[in-house]
């Protein structure tokens, strides 16, 4: 099995992302995560660049890595400057890292317009940067910047470059895609050729996303003879970001038998929810593999394959990338999806039962009225119960009233309720204030239930959110609230709809009680 080895840059390159700024413990924590899913490397900042890259390679250098090997990363030295004198080339140095990344300039637009010299001056510039460090045993990746590019506009330029650095002692070639901007065809015709050039050297690639083609362009450039893949393991980087490893290492590992990672491929999703809450970027639903959604079955029929035979409609196993199979309830299922979920409330009852068929045909109704069960389980079974003539409500609402005042007469407390409730042939009477209307009757409503049943006491809310469903009719708009509760125990989450928002949270509040005590 041919060894790819995977270079994060998340504490450097993903560092250059808009959003992003690390503390030094937050760098030292994501060195754990991807140490623990076992990187080779871990591109760990820029010493030259701030004192903070300075404190974080200081405390790094204490740490004992299992897998990964730390590099320092800066630039060939400045033009108008001897390598020994230059403070950037020396704060790599003082980083204390096994490997040494250097990146020089390999396009002679850059050479010309941006580091204003001469192609040989900019060949003494990468020699001098790399001999440097070899002299002082570091393991050295030499990343040529903008080489697709470079090669494209003058290829004698850009191999002449890496032919330098070579000759310097470079342990690593990488090539870099910078501006993101080369198609799929050119990466791959372009590294063929330049791994032919250098039999025995390790080749790596570093694609930036500004065409969406960063993990294509990568696997490509695996396919003929790369073997050093570098990005970010949620795909942050300057820019539209870097390739995103959480793809690229489970293609190549899952679809094309590489070896890229030194622990089991399971513990994907574990590192990549540790990074992204670092980082404060939501892993989005959709996103391959560890998304929450990719595995999350929703068409009638989509759960119907999976229910028979999961690789109908799975391209790889959840587990495999620590991922998990979740089926979603919506007026797109079928009697599979219901009866799924229908385990813990009415285990008896088979897809050709009538009452499955009565109960999908309900849920559509209701999904139809704008109700949304994919995640309000709680008012799902209770739906099921009503459908199934189980269910008989433990109060009843005589009337309830609210009201808000502002500017607010009592701190934050700017809203009354007060309602009135039956149970059996009883009635209570309760007022409550609130932050605001829903507050103020959802203490209302256990203030009065308290009197009969106790248990109500302990459930409070844990969330709320609005959803506005026809939002062309602005303030008249029809709302969907779902809410989520719990008495400490468990959670569980409801959902009401209606153009009124106090009803909608009404209808949800009286699910998320009723559950409970059913
Ligand atoms: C493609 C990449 O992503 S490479 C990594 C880019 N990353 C970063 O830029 C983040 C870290 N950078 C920094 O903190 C700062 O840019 C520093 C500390 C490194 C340098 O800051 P300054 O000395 O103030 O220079 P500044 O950033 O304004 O300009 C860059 C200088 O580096 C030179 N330079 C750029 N690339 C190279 C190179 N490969 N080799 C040598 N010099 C280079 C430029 O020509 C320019 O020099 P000039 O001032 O003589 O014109
Ligand atoms: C080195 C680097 O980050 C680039 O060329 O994109």
């Amino acid at each position: 099995m041919k060894k790819i080895n995977i270079l994060d840059s998340t504490l450097r390159d993903g560092a250059q992302s808009e959003g992003i700024s690390f503390s030094v413990s937050d760098k030292l924590h994501i060195i754990q995560a991807l140490d623990d899913f076992g990187v080779s490397y871990i591109e760990a900042g820029n010493p030259g660049s701030n004192p903070k890259d300075i404190e974080f390679f200081n405390r790094a250098a204490e740490i004992k890595l299992n897998n990964a090997k730390l590099c320092a990363f800066g630039s060939t030295r400045r033009k108008n400057l001897a390598v020994e004198e230059d403070d950037n080339v020396l704060s790599l140095l003082k980083a204390r890292t096994d490997v040494v990344v250097i990146f020089g300039k390999s396009w002679d637009l850059h050479i010309r317009e941006i580091l204003r010299t001469t192609e040989e001056n900019n060949l003494e510039l990468v020699y001098d940067t790399v001999n440097f460090f070899k002299k002082k045993d570091k393991e050295l990746i030499f990343d040529a910047e903008h080489f697709f590019d470079g090669f494209k506009a003058n290829r004698d330029c850009a191999v002449n470059v890496l032919k330098t650095a070579d000759a310097a002692g470079a342990d690593s070639l990488c090539l870099c895609d910078t501006n993101g901007g080369c198609t799929p065809d050119e990466i791959l015709r372009i590294t063929r050729e330049i791994v032919g050039l250098f039999p025995g050297r390790q080749i790596g690639i570093h694609c930036h996303n500004d065409m969406g083609c960063a993990v294509a362009n990568s696997m490509l450039a695996v396919d003929v003879g790369a073997s050093q893949v570098q990005g970010t393991f949620i795909g942050i980087g300057e820019r539209c970001g870097n390739a995103d490893l959480s793809v690229i290492v489970p293609n190549l590992q899952l679809k094309q038998g590489y070896e890229c990672i030194n622990s089991s491929l399971s513990k994907l999703s574990e590192a990549v929810y540790a990074i992204s809450e670092i980082c404060n970027m939501p892993v989005p639903l959709n996103k391959p593999y560890v998304g929450l959604s990719a595995f999350a079955h929703k068409g009638g029929m989509h759960i119907d394959g999976v229910s028979k035979c999961a690789r109908s409609f799975e391209h790889v196993e959840p587990e495999s990338v620590g991922n998990k199979r979740r089926f979603l309830m919506s007026e797109v299922s079928g009697r599979t999806t219901v009866l799924a979920k229908l385990g813990r409330v009415a285990p008896e009852l088979s897809k050709d039962s009538p009452e499955t068929a009565a109960i999908v045909q309900r849920l559509k109704e209701l999904e139809h009225e704008g109700y949304q069960f994919e995640s309000a389980d709680a008012s799902f079974e209770l739906m099921v119960l009503n459908v199934l003539g189980r269910f008989s409500p433990h109060f009843k609402l005589n009337m309830y009233k609210t009201s808000g005042e502002y500017p607010s007469p009592d701190g934050e407390m700017s809203a009354y309720a007060m309602l009135k409730i039956e149970v059996g042939d009883k009635t209570e009477t309760a007022a409550a204030m609130g932050n605001g209307p829903v507050n103020a009757l959802d203490l209302a409503l256990r203030k009065a239930l308290t009197v009969f049943y106790p248990e109500v006491s302990r459930v409070h809310l844990i969330d709320y959110k609005v959803r506005v469903l026809t939002a062309e009719k602005a303030t008249a708009a029809k709302v969907r609230v779902l809410m989520e509760s719990t008495n400490g125990e468990e959670t569980w989450t409801t959902v009401g709809v209606s153009t009124d928002i106090i009803e909608a949270s009404w209808l949800a509040l009286v699910d998320s009680i009723e559950y409970i005590l059913k």
